[in-house]
C-alpha cells in the first residue's frame, strides 16, 4: 500500500483537519490578545490616576490595579497550549462542537469560544467513554506549539452516530501515549489535556469531607491532587480564596518539582509546605531515627504533652512563706489548689490562664498582708496593697514556680533532656521508649518534633507579650476595615469574580505593613485555618501530624493522596482506616487509581513482585490491587553488567534525566564519585536516597543495593523510572527470572 492513492487521500484529509483547527486556534489567540490589550489599558489607566486623595480612594485604586495585574498574569500563564481539545456532542437534538482550554473565553458578542477545563460543560471531554459516550460522538485532542497546530488525535466514542465525512477525517494514535513518551525535565507538567476518566472523577469530587486517594506508583496521585486544588479554587472561589488552600508535600525537592503546575493552571492561592517547615519559627532539619519517629508520632503523645503542661501548674505539698515588706505571708496548698481550679475552669491556654491564677493568688496574699498591717482597708487601698504584693520579687518568683510561663520549645526541650520531666508526663511509656527520646537540650529539631511543638503551642497559647498583643489588636481592626471597604468597592464595580478576593486586595495594599497575599499571610501564621488541605505522600504522616493538619482545617475538607505500599516512615500508615477511623470516622471516603502512567509494564511487574516478597518476609498482607501500566518499552528492566560509571553513561544515552538511587548511607560517597552534588532535579544526573526520591520521576534510574532497602524504600526506588530501571549490587528477593 506504499504511497498508494489511499495514503495520499489520508494525508490530504489530515492536512485539511490541521488547517481547519488552525483557524479556530488563531481566533482563540486573537481573543486572548484582545483581552490582554484591554487589561493592560485598564491597568495603565488606573495607574495614571493621581495618587492623592483619601486612604479609601487610594485603596480602591490599588485594588483595581491588582485585579488587572492578576488578569494579565493569568493571560500570560495560559499562553502555551491555550486550546487543547474539542468535543462533538449531541445536545438538544443537534451536534455541537465545543472547544476546551485552560481558561474560558467569550468573543466580543459574549458568545463562548473556549470552555474552561474545570467548567461543567467540559466534563464530557474527560468522562465520555465508548461504553458511556454521554452524547459525545468524538473527542479530539489538539496539539499546539507556540500557537501552531501540530497534530490532532481523535477518539471516536459513538461510531454509529458519526457521519461519513467525519469518519474519513479521523486521525491519531492517542494523545495520552504521546504525552507519556515525552522526556522528563525535572519539573512536573500539568496533564490538563489528557486527564483520564477515573482521575477526573476524583478531581471534581465534592469539596466537603476527607477524600483519600489510594493509588500505586505513577497512577497520577500528585497530578490529580494538584488539578483538584485548581478545580476547587475555580468551583468554590468565594469560600477558598479567602481562607486559602494548604498543600503538604514530602520534601522541598518535591515542592520544587511540582511548583510550575498550579501557576500553569492559573492558580497562585496555594500555600505549599512540608511538615518540617509548617511552623513559621521552627527550623526542623535534623534527621530522626525511625524508631524515635515512631514513638514521637504516636497519638498517645498528645496526652504526654497535655500532662507536661499540666505539671507546670503546681500545688505545693507544704505551706511556703514569702516576705512582703517586713511581713511574712503564707502560700497555702488549699489556696493554690483553689486558684488553679479557677484558672483551669477558664478553659484558656496555659499562658492566658496563668493571668487568672496570679490574680487570684495576689488577692489571697493581699488579704493576708492587709490583716498583717492590721488596718481597716477600703476598696481603693486594697488595689494599692495588691500592687505592693505583686511587685515583691519573692512573690513573683514563688508564683512563677507554681504556674510557669511556658514556650512550646522550652517545654519540649525539657521533656527530651530531663528524664524526670518525661517520666512525670509519660507514666505509661516503657523505659526503653523513654530512653529513645532522650537528647541534649541544644539538639536541633526534627520533623517528628513539629507536631509535638504544635500540640504544645495549642495548649500553651501565645507567648506573653502585652506590647505585641496591643499592636496586633490594632492591626487586626485596621485590616477588617480595609477588607470591608475593598469588598464594597469590588461589588459596586462588578469586579472580583475572578482571580482575587477582597481580602487579598486589602492585605496587599494596606498602608501599614508589607503587601501580603492570603497565601503569604496564612503561611506566616501558625493559627491560620485553611478552607481545604491537600496532602501528598500522605502515607508518611504520623497520627500526631494528622492532629496538626486537622487543626489547620476545622471544616475537615481534605484531599489526601498516597500509597500504603510506599510507606517508609516509622510512624507512617499501612492502612487508611487505621489513620482516619480514629480521627474522622464516618466522614472520610476512599477513591482508587489503578493505572500507572509512568513505569513501563515489565518494571512495574518486577516492583510488584518484589513488594509482595517483602510483605511475605515482613509478615504483612500484600496490597490487594495489581497496578497496570499504561505502556511498556522493550529492555526497560536491566540488571547491570558494567561498572557504575558505565551504567550511568548507558542510562544517559537515553536522553533526559537520570537518577542514581542508593541506601542513605551510600549517598555522600556516590555524589562525590559521580560529581553530582545536591538535589537539583533539572541537572542531567542526581544521586538520591529512597526517601528523597519520593514522588519524583526520571527517564532512567540506576538503583543500587535494592536488596538491602526496607520494603517501602525498595518499592519507591524501583518505580521512579519512565524508560529504564537498572539494578546494581544486592538484588531484591522476588525479582522475576528472565
Ligand atoms: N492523565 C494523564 N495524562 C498524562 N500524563 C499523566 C496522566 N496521569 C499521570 N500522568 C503522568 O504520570 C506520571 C506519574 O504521575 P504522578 O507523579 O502524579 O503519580 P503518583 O501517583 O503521584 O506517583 P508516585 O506515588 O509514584 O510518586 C507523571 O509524569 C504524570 O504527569
Amino acid at each position: 500500500m506504499d504511497g498508494g492513492p489511499d495514503t495520499l487521500e489520508g494525508d490530504d484529509v489530515a492536512a485539511q483537519q490541521l488547517r481547519a483547527e488552525q483557524l479556530v486556534v488563531d481566533d482563540v489567540y486573537a481573543r486572548l490578545d484582545a483581552l490582554r490589550t484591554e487589561a493592560r489599558a485598564q491597568l495603565e489607566q488606573v495607574r495614571s490616576t493621581p495618587t492623592g486623595g483619601t486612604h479609601q480612594a487610594r485603596s480602591e485604586r490599588d485594588s483595581f490595579a491588582t485585579l488587572y495585574a492578576d488578569r494579565l498574569a493569568t493571560y500570560d500563564a495560559v499562553e502555551q497550549r491555550l486550546l487543547f481539545g474539542r468535543i462533538d456532542v449531541h445536545e438538544g437534538g443537534r451536534l455541537v462542537q465545543r472547544y476546551v482550554g485552560r481558561i474560558g473565553m467569550s468573543d466580543a458578542e459574549h458568545t463562548p469560544v473556549l470552555t474552561d477545563w474545570r467548567a461543567p460543560a467540559a466534563r464530557p471531554f474527560y468522562q465520555a467513554t465508548a461504553a458511556n459516550p454521554a452524547g459525545v460522538v468524538r473527542r479530539r485532542h489538539v496539539a499546539t506549539r507556540d500557537r501552531v497546530v501540530t497534530g490532532v488525535e481523535d477518539d471516536v466514542l459513538d461510531v454509529d452516530r458519526l457521519d461519513d465525512e467525519t469518519r474519513a477525517g479521523l486521525s491519531g494514535e492517542g494523545a495520552l501515549l504521546a504525552a507519556l513518551g515525552e522526556h522528563r525535565t525535572g519539573r512536573m507538567h500539568d496533564i490538563v489535556a489528557t486527564i483520564q476518566s477515573e482521575q477526573d472523577e476524583i478531581i471534581r469530587s465534592a469539596l466537603d469531607g476527607v477524600l483519600v486517594v489510594q493509588g500505586g506508583p505513577g497512577t497520577g496521585k500528585t497530578a490529580v491532587a494538584l488539578h483538584r486544588a485548581a478545580f476547587l479554587l475555580y468551583a468554590h472561589r468565594e469560600r477558598l480564596a479567602r481562607s486559602g488552600v494548604l498543600l503538604v508535600g514530602p520534601s522541598h525537592a518535591f515542592l520544587r518539582y511540582i511548583e510550575r503546575v498550579l501557576p500553569a493552571l492559573g492558580e497562585t492561592g496555594v500555600v505549599s509546605t512540608t511538615m518540617a517547615t509548617l511552623l513559621p519559627d521552627v527550623v526542623a532539619g535534623a534527621h530522626e531515627q525511625p524508631a524515635v519517629a515512631r514513638v514521637k508520632g504516636r497519638a498517645s503523645m498528645a496526652g504526654v504533652i497535655a500532662r507536661a503542661v499540666a505539671a507546670r501548674q503546681r500545688v505545693p505539698e507544704r505551706t511556703q512563706t514569702v516576705r512582703v515588706g517586713s511581713h511574712e505571708l503564707e502560700i497555702r496548698p488549699d489556696d493554690v489548689a483553689a486558684a488553679r481550679s479557677r484558672a483551669r475552669r477558664a478553659h484558656q491556654p496555659h499562658n492566658a490562664a496563668r493571668t487568672v491564677f496570679v490574680r487570684q493568688m495576689l488577692q489571697v496574699l493581699a488579704r493576708q498582708y492587709a490583716q498583717a498591717l492590721s488596718s481597716e482597708v477600703s476598696g481603693e487601698d486594697m488595689a494599692g496593697i495588691v500592687e505592693d504584693v505583686r511587685v515583691e520579687r519573692d512573690v513573683r518568683v514563688a508564683l512563677n514556680l507554681l504556674w510557669m510561663p511556658l514556650s512550646p520549645e522550652g517545654l519540649l526541650r525539657d521533656l527530651w533532656s530531663k528524664p524526670h520531666r518525661l517520666a512525670e508526663a509519660a507514666p505509661g511509656m516503657s523505659a526503653r521508649d523513654r530512653a529513645l527520646l532522650a537528647r541534649d537540650p541544644g539538639a536541633p529539631w526534627t520533623e517528628a518534633d513539629v507536631p509535638l511543638l504544635d500540640e504544645a503551642a495549642e495548649l500553651i497559647g501565645e507567648r506573653i507579650d502585652p506590647e505585641r498583643d496591643r499592636a496586633q489588636a490594632q492591626a487586626e481592626a485596621q485590616r477588617k476595615a480595609e477588607i470591608a471597604y475593598a469588598r464594597e468597592s469590588m461589588q459596586a464595580s462588578g469586579a472580583g469574580g475572578g482571580m482575587v478576593s477582597a481580602e487579598t486586595l486589602a492585605a496587599r495594599f494596606a498602608d501599614t505593613g508589607p503587601s501580603l497575599t492570603t497565601a503569604e499571610r496564612a503561611a506566616a501564621d501558625r493559627s491560620w485555618t485553611y478552607g481545604h488541605v491537600v496532602v501528598d505522600e500522605a502515607q508518611e504522616l504520623s497520627p500526631m501530624a494528622w492532629r496538626v493538619l486537622l487543626r489547620r482545617c476545622p471544616s475537615r475538607s481534605f484531599t489526601v493522596v498516597g500509597d500504603t505500599g510506599q510507606t517508609s516512615s516509622g510512624a507512617g500508615a499501612h492502612r487508611w482506616g487505621d489513620v482516619f477511623d480514629p480521627l474522622v470516622r464516618g466522614s472520610w471516603r476512599l477513591a482508587e487509581l489503578t493505572v500507572n502512567y509512568r513505569t513501563p509494564r515489565s518494571v512495574m511487574d518486577a516492583a510488584s513482585a518484589v513488594l509482595a516478597a517483602a510483605c511475605r518476609r515482613d509478615g504483612v498482607t500484600p496490597p490487594e490491587h495489581a497496578i497496570v501500566s499504561a505502556r511498556d518499552l522493550p529492555g526497560a528492566l536491566r540488571v547491570a553488567a558494567g561498572s557504575l560509571e558505565q551504567e550511568v553513561a548507558l542510562a544517559r544515552e537515553l536522553g533526559g534525566t537520570v537518577a542514581v538511587v542508593a541506601p542513605v548511607e551510600a549517598v555522600p560517597r556516590l555524589r562525590e564519585r559521580l560529581n553530582a552534588p545536591g538535589v537539583d532535579l533539572t541537572a542531567p544526573l542526581v544521586v538520591l536516597d529512597p526517601v528523597e526520591s519520593k514522588g519524583l520521576e526520571f527517564d532512567a534510574v540506576v538503583a543500587i543495593d535494592v536488596g538491602r532497602m526496607a520494603r517501602g524504600d525498595a518499592y519507591v526506588t524501583m518505580t521512579r523510572a519512565t524508560r529504564r530501571l537498572t539494578l546494581m549490587g544486592d538484588q531484591p528477593a522476588g525479582l522475576p527470572v528472565e
